[in-house]
């Protein structure tokens, strides 16, 4: 008895991963790097300076008992940083398409945001894709907000978007649940592929358990 309860024990901590690349996009200072850190790490920066380039970082989400290790990509919202972002759209899983409440502009710029990740990370037209549009700054006062709910969800309807949410970093409000709400909008497409094709599985086994922390960085990392 005992030797086969050590046995099922050791099997069951031999547990599989599936790695998502998720990308975030959006203006500049609408609060990319701080929806990552406040999802990483629980933190907020306040004078969070203009990423360049890209940075990323890992964490594990546990979704309906299954853990998936997500690879974040914060990448650089700022038009002259385009040539340097770019390039690691290819082989995304989840792409975030964000915006400031409190800034119109970012809003309007949303759908080329969605073109430039259609296009540089090559999904074939037709394909449907788990965008997940994230309203961010919630937290700010009535009088700042310039882009209503309402705004954003006709906006999501008329794109055919389903997975849509408003969060703030400052005050946490809904980070960790829009990170969720994308891996399930992942999740049902990847379920509805494998119902109608045999889809190639491009995901990654992880024979080692990574951890939440932060994984590295890569080119332009830092902060300006
Ligand atoms: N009030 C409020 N401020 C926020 C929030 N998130 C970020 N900020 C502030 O917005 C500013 C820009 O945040 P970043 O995270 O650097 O913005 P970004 O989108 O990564 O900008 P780029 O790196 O230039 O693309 C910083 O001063 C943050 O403190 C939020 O939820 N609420």
């Amino acid at each position: 008895m005992t030797t086969s309860n050590s046995k099922q024990t050791n099997m069951r901590s031999v547990t599989k991963n599936t790695l998502l690349k998720v990308v975030i996009l959006g203006d500049g200072g609408v609060g990319k790097s701080c929806l990552m850190n406040r999802f990483v790490s629980n933190q907020f920066d306040e004078h969070s300076f203009h990423t360049i380039g890209v940075e990323f970082l890992n964490k594990d989400v546990d979704i309906d008992g299954e853990t998936y290790t997500l690879q974040i990509w914060d990448t650089a919202g700022q038009e002259r940083f385009k040539t340097l972002r770019t390039p690691f759209y290819r082989g995304s899983d989840i792409c975030m398409l964000t915006y400031g409440v409190d800034d119109k502009s970012s809003f309007k710029n949303i759908q080329m945001w969605k073109n430039e990740f259609l296009y540089y990370a090559d999904i074939k037209e037709g394909t449907q894709f788990p965008f997940i549009v994230i309203g961010n700054k919630s937290d700010v006062v009535p009088e700042e907000r310039e882009v209503p709910l309402l705004e954003m969800e006709t906006w999501c309807n008329d794109n055919s978007i389903t997975s849509y949410i408003e969060t703030s970093a400052k005050n946490a409000s809904n980070v960790q649940e829009a990170f969720k709400m994308a891996v399930q909008h992942w999740l049902r497409l990847e379920s509805r592929a494998d119902k109608n094709d045999p889809v190639i599985d491009d995901t990654v086994d992880l024979t080692k358990k990574h951890s939440d922390s932060r994984s590295s960085c890569c080119i332009g990392a830092g902060d300006e």
